[in-house]
């Protein structure tokens, strides 16, 4: 049996990338894998488990068909490797840190996904950002202001989609979500 698609969005500073760490022990007990993607931001700055990448070398992986998905956000590239395919033609869950801006894209290539969006306060969400100090307060501002445009435009368009409040301490929300799979894949 194919493995499911667990596609975690949600805006800048919302959690994914903290929340993605925090469950991968627990997922990965129960055989579910975790993408690493690839961003065209620099090795330093990165700031997550993903490939550095010179936007030259992502657009020549893009063009030989190197990711399942790609997308552009934020002025960066990202990519999923293609090999996740082959993780869900073996009957594994694999998680992504994906885009919501994206979301639609990715629902053609894989119908079955289960969309999860992280929320959270934009005031908390700013502090957040603030807190983590990777991209100037300008950057900032313009991260908010794509996730006002995209809060407006996702959830009207996309109803399958389930959202998980990141606003309480992390470990809660790891709790929420270790249930929502364990009962979405009951459902299955
Ligand atoms: N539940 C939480 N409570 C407090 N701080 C959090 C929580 N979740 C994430 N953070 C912090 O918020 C910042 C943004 O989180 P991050 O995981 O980088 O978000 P994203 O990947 O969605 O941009 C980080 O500094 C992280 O430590
Ligand atoms: O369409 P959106 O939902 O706005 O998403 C656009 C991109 O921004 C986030 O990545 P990135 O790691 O650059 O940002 P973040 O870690 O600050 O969320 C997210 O994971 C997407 O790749």
């Amino acid at each position: 049996m194919q493995g499911r698609l667990i596609y975690l969005m949600g805006p800048s500073g919302s959690g994914k990338d903290s929340l993605l760490q925090a469950a991968r022990a627990p997922l990965e007990a129960h055989g579910c894998r975790f993408a690493r993607r690839v961003i065209t931001r620099s090795a330093e700055s990165v700031g997550e488990d993903a490939l550095g990448m010179t936007p030259a070398e992502f657009e020549r992986l893009e063009s030989e068909g190197g990711f399942a998905l790609s997308w552009r956000a934020n002025g960066l590239a990202y990519g999923i490797p293609r090999e996740i395919d082959d993780w869900l033609a073996n009957g594994q869950d694999v998680l992504i840190n994906g885009s919501r801006g994206h979301l639609e894209a990715a629902r053609q290539r894989y119908p079955d996904l289960l969309a999860i969006l992280l929320q959270v306060d934009e005031a908390v969400l700013r502090q957040r950002l603030l807190a983590r100090g990777r991209e100037t307060p300008e950057q900032i501002e313009q991260r908010l202001a794509r996730s006002r445009r995209l809060s407006v435009t996702v959830p009207a368009a996309e109803t399958n989609l389930i959202t998980l409040d990141n606003s309480g301490p992390l470990q809660q929300t790891v709790n929420r979500l270790l249930h929502l799979l364990d009962e979405t894949r009951r459902c299955a």
